[in-house]
């Protein structure tokens, strides 16, 4: 399809407080920003039809060896990006996908987005990234740190370590551990190891409300990433007092460098600004909703909106967002937030940090030429390829068990030291043995962490995946299997650009707010994979060791995974190559 031009007459778009637009043909824009591309989505306000989408994948991508443009390798454990990436996104995948859906600009009542997170960069005041400064550029602190930025670790331990010695009470709305992945930790690693930097940071900002500001052209902060990410609970970030006994320096990072007014999600941060529309080929004057999440904002495209609803958003990562009217500590949750999925209920999340990534590392390290061949021969993805030659053996076959830690525990131990671990090896096993072991290993991790919530006073009633892997029905049916119950599945693709969709009809007052639009634009296939009885008694037996292996290189029987990363990097950093 082309793009439709504005028929004259067209009627403007408005500025905030002015009538919602009800046409039957409006649409809203979704942008979802994720680990390697960023996917635009056309959709209607009436009934969430998804018209027309398009993809932009990162020049950059994820910059985890060295700078663009450079040799010089970065430290172990980091992961940046580049944000003109994200810019580039905007600039071709919002007018590619107006183009496929054949829809004008002046039909576009507004656009929502969503980020990883925490994906946090620096910059200077008017939101320039240091990146972009050529001042800058040269040093890697500058740079946007991707959500998998692992390097932080020392800085969360020792956050971790002073907040129970002081007993702050925020600490128990992060499970009792701030992670590595998260902005104190990260922005304190710049601090500690790029001072000047650190001084000509002005703003430090998720990337979820940095491209909020690229398109509306002020600065607005969501609640969403303040409240997960940036440890803002009943009204105020960590104190002073706190924040001085990590660092002298660091006691005046909030009030300096995030204190901004916090918008609740679903609300407008402003409109599409004369650049912006430049950029977009939107129409100047289009409401964008304040930034969000990726895991968050998929909710209400996929039906998980009422307490109970467990969704998890499983791609290169997963996230589990679960709402409950109780707010209840629970051990190794990244976070709880009043409002924090949708307003009027606490929302946690928990999380995998490696997922779809250790499949792909398996495709890439595991499979030898002739099962590329006989892939190719049965016109397979390699995924698909393996998920067909292992899904007829009896479960436990294989004789393997694996941790899923090969980017670290997010939830429920919260260390990124912690590293993957495959037991039960032989001559005999198969590339499509470690595979299933591995998604199995993943849907263990899941158990862990709906265990835990319930455990500990947030009820699961229902368990709803979303995301890039939905679409494999062997880790589906394992995923039923393992948790002994029904998997339900998000009908979108789509998820979070529908998500955003939702939220940016929302900001533009087409419904009064995100649970009436979730009704009528989102959707779910409900109980779409059944657990087989036989199969999760043999899954239980299985879990059991997985448990016996997590406790042992988890929760201190052996710190051996620690030592083998310190010795790693020590051998790295003094580049030991005999
Ligand atoms: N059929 C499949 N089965 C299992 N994993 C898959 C399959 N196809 C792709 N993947 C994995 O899915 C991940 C990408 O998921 P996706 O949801 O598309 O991306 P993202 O999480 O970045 O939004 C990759 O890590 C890839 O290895
Ligand atoms: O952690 C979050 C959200 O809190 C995710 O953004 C992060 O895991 C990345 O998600 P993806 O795996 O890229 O979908």
């Amino acid at each position: 399809m082309t793009p439709q031009p504005d028929p004259p007459g067209s009627p403007p778009t408005g500025p905030p407080g002015s009538p919602p637009d009800r046409r039957p043909d409006a649409c809203t824009v979704g942008v979802d920003f994720g680990t390697l591309s960023a996917r635009a989505l056309v959709v209607r306000v009436r009934d969430g039809a998804e018209l027309g989408s398009a993809v932009h994948t990162y020049r950059n991508g994820v910059i985890d060896r060295s700078l663009p443009g450079s040799d010089t390798p970065l430290p172990p454990d980091w992961a940046l990006q580049d944000p003109r990436d994200w810019r580039e996104a905007l600039r071709t995948a919002v007018p590619e996908a107006l183009a496929a859906a054949g829809i004008a600009p002046s039909q576009v009542i507004g656009i929502g987005t969503d980020f990883t997170s925490c994906t946090v960069l620096p910059t200077t005041a008017d939101g320039v990234p240091l990146a972009e400064q050529p001042a800058w550029a040269d040093r890697p602190h500058s740079w946007p740190k991707l959500w998998k930025h692992h390097a932080a670790q020392d800085q969360a331990d020792r956050i971790n370590a002073l907040a129970h010695r002081r007993g702050e009470p925020w600490i128990r709305r992060y499970g009792g551990r701030i992670s590595a992945e998260w902005q104190y930790a990260k922005a304190l690693q710049v601090l500690e190891e790029d001072p000047q930097l650190y001084a000509a940071c002005s703003r430090w900002i998720e990337a979820a409300d940095w491209i909020v500001w690229q398109l509306t052209g002020t600065e607005s902060r969501n609640t969403c990433t303040a409240g997960y990410k940036g440890i803002h609970q009943d009204g105020a970030y960590p104190s002073s007092d706190f924040l001085a006994g990590l660092h002298p320096d660091f006691a005046d990072f909030p009030a300096t460098r995030l204190d901004h007014p916090l918008l609740p999600l679903g609300n407008r941060a402003g409109t599409v600004s004369v650049e912006a529309a430049a950029l977009t080929g939107l129409r100047p004057g289009t409401p964008v909703a304040v930034g969000n999440v990726d895991a968050h904002v998929t909710g209400p495209a996929a039906g998980a909106v009422e307490n109970g609803h467990l969704l998890a958003i499983m791609g290169t990562s997963t996230c589990h967002v679960v709402n409950s009217d109780e707010l209840a500590d629970v051990p190794g949750v990244c976070g709880v937030v009043d409002g924090g999925i949708v307003a009027g209920a606490y929302g946690y999340e928990a999380g995998q940090s490696g997922v779809g990534d250790i499949f792909a590392w398996w495709l890439r390290q595991g499979v030898p030429d002739d099962y590329r061949a006989a892939a190719e021969a049965a016109g397979e993805d390699l995924h698909e390829h393996l998920s067909r030659l292992s899904a007829e053996q009896p479960v436990g076959a294989h004789g393997l068990v694996a941790l899923d830690w090969m980017n670290g525990n997010r939830s429920t131990l919260v260390d990124h030291r912690l590293s993957g671990v495959l037991a039960g090896l032989t001559l005999d096993t198969r590339p499509e043995d470690v595979y299933r072991a591995l998604l199995e290993a993943t849907a263990f991790g899941t158990r862990v962490i709906v265990e835990t919530l319930e455990e500990h006073g947030v009820p699961v009633t229902e368990f709803i995946a979303a995301g890039g892997l939905k679409k494999n029905p062997l880790l589906m049916r394992i995923y039923a299997d393992v948790l002994r119950r029904p998997v339900s599945l998000a009908i979108s693709d789509q998820g979070p650009a529908l998500g955003s969709a939702i939220h940016a009809a929302v900001a533009a007052g087409a419904y009064p707010d995100v649970r009436a639009a979730a009704a009528r634009m989102g959707g779910v296939e409900r109980n779409a994979h059944l657990p087989d009885p036989d199969s999760a008694d043999v899954y239980d037996e299985l879990y059991a060791e997985y448990r016996a292996l997590h406790d042992h290189f988890g929760t201190g029987g052996d710190l051996l995974l620690h030592r083998l990363r310190r010795l790693r990097n020590r051998a790295r950093a003094q580049g030991t190559m005999r």
